[in-house]
């Protein structure tokens, strides 16, 4: 079947026709219109690919005024409307001026019809790519507002809490570094956001970086971009992340993790705001906010000569540590009961709420895996619950669980699940509950390690 659709508007009923004539043998609909006032009810009507422009209507007038008139006209209507002008031969400089209006291209009466033909395929070519992009864009700001909505919420009253309130409140609007601590699923990710949120540059993109999750030989290529052939997999010119945060933040989770030799590269790019491609020489400036986040003892590994001095003195202008939520158990209440009306009302349970032997039990809990772990249990025991109150045995909490010996493992008794849930507990616990380190020895990525953490509600 012809595809595309095709709107041509002239005031010239010979031009038209034979336009017509040519071109319905390439395309699938060719709408002719000599008046240019119905341009408005015709785009209500139907989703032209491209549209064909006469630039002069009335007779003796060659000021092309009436075509850049339309143009606007149709480009308010449909930003991304790709319009083709017909100018008369011999004014290109209107033409030009057509294209720097938003006019994609243009043709010069009298044609050729193959080139109108060629110009018209190349300008249904750039109608799909975009309509593609805006697609991007829209799923962009779909996934930005979902991911937002879930990081949106910062729920704490004890005094450790308002504290970072307050730090977050001073610093967001400056362009300083910011290094926050804290154990796994403190808040780090949710904090960086919120500094975001409220700095100058919220309208930009917050790009976040997992560095614990990229392997040794592609950091560069993630963290700075790469040109075409530069390695066996470049296939194209990529972007990394620096670039794309340009005029935003940008998020580098588990700086701990870092190599050495990587501590290195990074130094000089936050330092010089600027960066390189692999394989280009071309000097790209970068104008982002850093924000920086480690579980790791980052000054005792500055100690043991594990971690760069000069790269921690870089990115700790404003430190922020995250207590632990055993160490704010005001807090655990709170953040149970978000959850408890979040998950209720996700899984449409009627249930309202934790009875006090409940609620004492999991204030004296340790919460190893901190409010991500209370989050998981709550939405573990809301599933399992028969109840309408949860009750002290809708949880399971890590050290309910004893830790079974290598011999425990009977390969005749056990399935694959019990296998590999033994073996992550184990992982874990000699990486001291460390997700990185355990994700690495397993073979896992870190989302993945904690589908199956939550899947086996470890
Ligand atoms: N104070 C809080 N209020 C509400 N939700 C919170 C709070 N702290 C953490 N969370 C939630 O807990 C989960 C983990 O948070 P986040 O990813 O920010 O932690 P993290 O410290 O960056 O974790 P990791 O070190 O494992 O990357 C998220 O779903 C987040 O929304």
């Amino acid at each position: 079947m012809k595809q595309g659709k095709i709107l041509i508007i002239d005031d010239n009923e010979d031009l038209l026709k034979a336009a017509r004539i040519y071109l319905k043998r390439h395309f699938g609909q060719i709408d002719l219109e000599k008046d240019p006032t119905l341009i408005p009810d015709l785009l209500q009507n139907d989703a032209y690919d491209v549209i064909l422009l006469d630039m002069n209507f009335t007779q003796d007038v060659n000021s092309g005024q009436e075509g850049f008139h339309w143009l606007d006209k149709i480009l308010e209507i449909d930003p991304s409307a790709v319009v083709v002008l017909i100018t008369a031969f011999g004014s290109v400089d209107m033409a030009v001026k057509a294209i720097k209006a938003g006019a994609s291209d243009f043709v010069m009466k009298p044609w050729e019809n193959e080139k109108l033909l060629a110009t018209l395929l190349s300008s249904i070519r750039l109608r799909s790519s975009k309509e593609e992009l805006k697609l991007m864009k829209d799923r962009e700001d779909t996934l930005t507002q979902d991911l937002d909505h879930k990081f949106k919420e910062i729920i704490g009253q004890s005094g450790s809490m308002i504290q970072v309130f307050d730090t977050i409140d001073r610093v967001a609007s400056t362009d300083a570094n910011v290094l926050v601590l804290g154990e796994n699923g403190t808040g780090k990710e949710l904090i960086a956001r919120s500094i975001h949120r409220n700095s100058k540059r919220a309208e930009k993109p917050f790009i976040s970086v997992d560095l614990g999750a990229i392997s040794e030989n592609l950091f560069e290529s993630e963290l700075f971009g790469h040109v075409r052939g530069s390695f066996t997999d470049a296939k194209t010119d990529r972007a990394g992340r620096f670039e794309i945060a340009n005029g935003g933040t940008l998020f580098l989770d588990e700086i701990g993790n870092l190599s050495l030799p990587l501590q290195a590269k990074l130094l000089t790019a936050v330092q010089n705001r600027k960066v390189n491609r692999v394989g280009s020489n071309k000097t790209i400036d970068v104008d982002i906010r850093l924000i920086c986040a480690t579980n790791m003892p980052l000054y005792e590994m500055v100690q043991k000569g594990e971690f760069r001095q000069d790269l921690l003195y870089r990115i700790n202008t404003i430190e922020l540590k995250l207590p632990a939520l055993r160490e704010r158990i005001e807090d655990i209440p709170l953040l149970a009961e978000h959850y408890l009306k979040d998950y209720a009302k996700k899984y449409n349970k009627d249930i309202y709420k934790f009875s006090e032997a409940t609620l004492k039990r999991l204030e004296k809990y340790s919460w190893p895996g901190n409010v991500r772990e209370l989050q998981h249990a709550v939405e573990r025991a809301v599933i399992m619950s028969r109840d309408n109150i949860l009750q002290p045995e809708d949880f399971f909490f890590n050290n309910n669980q004893p830790v079974r010996d290598k011999d425990d493992i009977n390969l005749e008794q056990f399935n694959l699940e019990d296998v590999e849930r033994i073996l992550i507990r184990k992982v874990l616990a000699k990486h001291n509950g460390n997700i990185t380190h355990a994700a690495q020895e397993l073979g896992l990525t870190r989302s993945s390690l904690y589908r199956r953490l939550e899947k086996y509600g470890l």
